[in-house]
């Protein structure tokens, strides 16, 4: 992030996980840990199937019992917030499961993520200036979309409310090389405009160390390894990915 977006950047964003456990029933899949996303950053948390990603998501959002270790969103705890009161406060999440309404229009999906209709208007002209295919298919039913362009317009229904941390799973997933490289430029000029610190679980390595600051390994629920985002660190992040 330059100096002058960091003059830019909105007041905050910061997310701070300190030995955080969760998990579901008799299992613990998420095992103490500790990772922060400074205000303005982009964070990768990467790591095999199964390795608690996704979870560690979910209990940011409340949507995942925290059953040790603390939360904390500018340095406020958000432990036990739902995920609505979570959005009120300014943090957002692009999921990677069920994400959308299909059966709906792109205009009711994008709807649907405001607090009252009379913010529509302002979030839409947002979501336009992230993906500008979308003005001319609000009518259009969400389900009819290729999967490119409902990740985009999963994204563009996050980042619309001007969040100031957003959760981010697995955008990449399945992607088209042309589609990726879109999302890529989205994710870097929000980086850039100073706007939302951003948190990514991501399977593809190449993706995540081009939109990150930096990397952190999930293995087994505990940080494996973690370090900036920079060219030698593809093969080190490769290491723990193919063990
Ligand atoms: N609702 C659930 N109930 C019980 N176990 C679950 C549930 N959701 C996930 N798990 C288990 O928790 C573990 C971690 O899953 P999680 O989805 O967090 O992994 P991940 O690293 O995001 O993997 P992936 O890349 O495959 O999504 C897995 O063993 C998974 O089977």
């Amino acid at each position: 992030m330059t100096e002058a977006a960091r003059k830019l950047a909105p007041q905050g964003g910061e997310l701070e996980l300190r030995d955080v456990a969760s998990g579901y029933g008799a299992i613990t899949v998420v095992k103490g840990v500790s990772l922060r996303v400074r205000p303005g950053e982009i964070v990768a948390l990467l790591g095999k199937n199964g390795m608690g990603k996704t979870t560690t998501l979910k209990t940011i959002l409340g949507m995942v019992p925290l059953r040790g270790g603390s939360i904390a969103v500018d340095g406020v705890s958000v432990a036990g917030l739902t995920p609505t009161k979570l959005a009120s406060l300014g943090v957002g999440y692009a999921p990677q499961e069920q994400p959308l309404f299909q059966d709906m229009t792109i205009r009711d999906n994008l709807r649907l993520a405001v607090a009252s209709d009379r913010r529509l208007p302002a979030a839409l002209d947002a979501g336009f200036g992230y993906f500008p295919f979308l003005k001319d298919r609000l009518a259009q039913r969400a389900g009819t979309l290729s999967g490119g362009e409902q990740k985009m317009l999963i994204l563009a229904r996050a980042l619309m409310l001007k969040p100031r941390l957003l959760l981010i799973d697995e955008i990449s997933e399945g992607l088209q090389p042309s589609v990726i490289d879109r999302i890529a430029s989205v994710l870097l000029s929000e980086r850039d405009a100073g706007g939302a610190s951003i948190l990514i679980v991501e399977q593809n390595l190449d993706f995540a160390l081009r939109v990150a600051d930096r990397w952190a390994v999930l293995k087994l629920g505990e940080i494996d390894d973690e370090g900036p985002a920079e060219p030698q660190a593809r093969d080190r992040v490769l290491r723990h990915l193919s063990v």
